[in-house]
């Protein structure tokens, strides 16, 4: 609203501007402003005041005296302002102020040059009401109306000082027809040109008084008269004034007071209209108040509203944002499966080529196919030409065939005759063979008794050799008794490479069993030992020397016996050399595989008087703790073997029997268990010379002939390594291990002998075994150092 009223305030200003400067181009066309001039050269015109003054001389001549033209200073160019605004002022228009005119608005001074117009001549002013409204004020300064524009030169004459004074009288009809006559015949009448009003004529007073010009008199002119009359009357003194100068001033005075009256009236009514205006001004400006307060209320909601659209305008932008994110990213995928559908585009475009190269390639085979398909089809006809042909052949040749045919069934008819011949030939020949038989069935039947009376003599001798091979095991077995049921032999484990052959503790080796030991640590009788063996094999003695003397105590074990063969002595005398072997290859078996080899020998030997079945048990006995080691169960269970009075005899009833038919089922049997210690259990190294290892073969036995059955047990045992246990020079966990193992090996020699009775319980202590070794051996062995032994030992022990 505001810049629209800018606008239309600006049109007014330019438009009224336009208004001024046509008319000062006619009221002084020799400065000839152009039409459309701005402010500004409106005010280098006027700032000086000179054009002002010559305005208002042009329009009132001889209202300005002096000076005005030319150069002038800045105080006289303010003083022609000056001069021009008291004029103005005189006139009672509205006038502006010097610096507005200088750098103010010229707004002012445009409306009040324009007002200056309409009050000279209001024919000049636009076309509004307000100049009608306006005549009256020129008419009110006493302005002479003009038909046109006054210029200079047009002047009216010389003006009497205060002609313009007619403030606020208002003039007849007649007045404003006779204006400008009436004033000069006026001034003519009351001009005193010399002399004084008592010389005046009564001619002249009368013509003065009885004038009608008095009422179109300007008051000062009037007021004049009674001055002069009145200083007139004072210069006389005491002269007296003629009663036609007091008629004079009497009526001079009652136009003066009529004009007053007048102009009371005048002020009153304009009061009037000034209170009735003010109240209607009251009652605008309350309404206004009114229309500002509600225009408030409708600010605060315009304010409300503004805000709610501010809050809506941020909602509106963030949503833009996202959109317009929304939309960056939508532009990219846009982008990303344009490019999606360009490459699908290039596929599609390069599979359509593949396509129409592969129809095209299809159609050039299919064409070729065509091609071949007539050519084959051609060739199809050709050969069915060919073929019916042949067909025909073949039907000829078939004709010829079937007649060859029934010229050979012919020829077969005549040799099947021939054959008939020939069998009725051979029929009368196996008739004579067939008695060349029968005799010889007879003579063979001849030959049979003899036979059979030939075998009868061979069951005789054959049962005479069971009762024989009876004889032979009762007397075999009784010389193994009678060698001994205990027998104890000593292995001298030859030096291992890198130890000093000198250092030999045996002084002697009997054949008879003897051995010496001496003993370098003692002096005199002390230092020798003289020990007593069944046998002492040498340190070269093989493998099957040793197994030699104990084989013959295998076969009890198949004759019902139980055997037990264990090794003793100290870690590393060769014990398990002895009883397993340093390899599982057969000229290094220990006493085990040979025992088990020799028992599956003497069996095969004997399969058509007996038939054995033979199962076999693996025990180890470490730290008190039984453990089978044929076992398939990986976690090793740990068995008892205390319990002797189990009905099948065994002794380690817990632990697994495994039939067995050859040594290599048991070495097979052994390498499983071993595997299966392997995973089970991460001590074996370290527990293998710490523990003792027991094989038990049972053998069971049928006698084929009598149908008597025998059982027989071999205990085959390699025992912990023995430690010296001498206190003075073993200490500390050495002592109580060597401890242990002796203790243990007392013990053993219980478990062993439990073994070899089969299920006798034997008491813990002064068992037989126990006495044989301590009387064999002694402890005093175990205190020997350097060289080792080894000990075996054999119980022969019938069921
Ligand atoms: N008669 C022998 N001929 C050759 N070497 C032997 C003989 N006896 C034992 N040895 C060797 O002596 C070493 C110890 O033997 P072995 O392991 O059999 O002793 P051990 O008494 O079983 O020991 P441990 O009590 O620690 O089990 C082995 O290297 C073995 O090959």
């Amino acid at each position: 609203m505001g810049s629209v009223d800018g606008e239309v305030d600006g049109i007014h200003s330019a438009n009224r501007r336009a208004e001024l400067v046509k008319w000062l181009n006619a009221l002084l066309p020799e400065f000839n402003l152009p039409s459309d001039s701005s402010d500004e050269e409106l005010r280098e015109l006027l700032s000086d005041g000179v054009v002002l003054c010559r305005i208002a001389n042009t329009l009132i001549p001889g209202v300005l005296e002096g000076s005005w033209g030319g150069y002038a200073s800045l105080d006289q160019r303010s003083g022609n302002v000056k001069k021009f605004l008291s004029v103005v002022a005189d006139m009672g228009l509205p006038g502006f102020s010097v610096t507005e005119l200088n750098e103010g608005p010229m707004s002012s001074v445009v409306e009040c040059l324009l007002v200056l117009r309409d009050s000279v001549d209001p024919r000049l002013g636009d076309d509004s009401p307000a100049d009608v409204a306006k005549t009256p004020l020129r008419k009110q300064w006493g302005v002479p109306e003009m038909d046109r524009p006054q210029v200079p030169g047009a002047a009216l004459g010389k003006r009497f000082p205060g002609e313009d004074m007619r403030n606020g009288v208002p003039e007849s009809k007649a007045h404003k027809k006779t204006s400008v006559f009436s004033g000069q015949k006026f001034r003519e009448v009351f001009q005193l040109k010399r002399g004084s009003y008592s010389d005046l004529p009564a001619s002249k007073i009368s013509e003065m008084m009885h004038s009608s010009s008095l009422d179109n008199a300007p008051t000062q002119s009037l007021i004049s008269v009674v001055n002069g009359i009145l200083d007139e009357s004072i210069e006389r003194k005491k002269g007296e004034i003629p009663h036609r100068v007091v008629y004079l001033l009497r009526k001079v005075v009652q136009e003066i007071e009529r004009r007053l009256c007048i102009q009371a009236e005048h002020i009153r009514s304009q009061n009037i209209i000034i209170k009735t205006r003010e109240e209607k001004y009251c009652s605008k400006i309350k309404a206004l108040e009114i229309l500002v307060n509600g225009t408030n209320e409708e600010n605060k909601m315009a304010t409300n509203r503004l805000q709610i659209l501010k809050d809506e305008k941020s909602k509106i932008e963030e949503r833009r944002k996202v959109s317009e994110q929304d939309v960056h990213r939508l532009m990219k995928e846009k982008e990303h499966s344009e490019n999606i559908i360009e490459s699908l585009k290039k596929d599609m475009e390069a599979m359509n080529r593949m396509h129409k190269e592969q129809l095209e390639q299809i159609e050039r085979k299919a064409k070729q196919m065509e091609e071949q398909f007539t050519t084959k089809v051609k060739e199809v006809e050709y050969l069915l030409l060919q073929s019916n042909k042949k067909v025909e052949e073949v039907e000829a040749a078939s004709k010829l065939k079937s007649q060859l045919w029934d010229k050979k069934e012919h020829t077969f008819q005549s040799y099947m005759d021939n054959q008939h011949l020939y069998i009725k030939d051979i029929r009368i020949s196996s008739r004579s063979i067939k008695n060349d038989m029968y005799a010889l069935q007879m003579k063979w039947r001849d030959e049979i008794s003899n036979l059979g009376s030939g075998l009868k003599c061979l069951v005789d001798a054959a049962e005479n050799y069971h009762k024989v091979l009876a004889e032979n095991q009762k007397l075999f077995n009784e010389v193994q008794e009678l060698k001994g049921n205990i027998r104890v032999y000593c292995r001298v484990r030859p030096f291992l490479p890198g130890q000093d052959k000198k250092s030999t503790t045996i002084d002697y080796m009997g054949e008879n069993g003897e051995l010496l030991i001496t003993n370098p640590f003692k002096q005199g009788k002390d230092g020798h030992r003289m020990f007593k063996f069944n046998k002492v094999f040498n340190p070269f003695a093989s493998q099957a020397e040793v197994f030699s003397d104990i084989q013959p105590l295998v076969r009890s074990v198949l004759d019902g016996f139980n055997v037990c063969i264990f090794a003793y002595g100290q870690t590393g005398s060769g014990k398990t050399y002895t009883m397993s072997g340093p390899s599982t290859s057969k000229q290094d078996w220990g006493v085990n595989f040979r025992a088990l080899n020799d028992l599956f020998d003497i069996s095969l030997s004997r399969r058509n008087a007996f038939s054995y079945e033979v199962g076999v048990q693996m025990v180890e006995i470490y730290n008190e703790q039984v453990r089978d080691l044929l076992s398939n169960d990986i976690a090793q269970r740990r068995l008892g073997i205390w319990s002797t009075s189990q009905p099948n005899g065994l002794v380690v009833p817990d632990a697994s029997l495994h039939p067995v038919k050859s040594t290599s089922d048991v070495l097979d049997l052994m390498e499983i268990g071993q595997a299966n210690r392997a995973v089970g259990s991460t001590a074996l190294n370290e527990r293998s010379s710490r523990s003792h290892s027991i094989l038990t073969v049972h053998v069971r036995g049928l006698d084929l002939k009598n149908g008597s059955t025998s059982r027989g047990c071999l205990h085959l045992i390699d025992l912990a390594g023995s430690e010296r246990v001498e206190k003075s020079e073993v200490t500390g966990d050495r002592l109580k291990e060597a401890q242990y193992i002796n203790k243990s090996l007392s013990a053993l020699g219980d478990v062993i002998f439990a073994l070899a009775q089969k299920s006798a319980h034997v008491p813990y202590r002064n068992s037989k075994l126990t006495q044989v070794l301590q009387s064999s051996l002694g402890n005093q062995l175990l205190h020997f150092l350097g060289q080792v032994f080894t000990y075996s030992y054999v119980s022969h022990h019938r069921c």
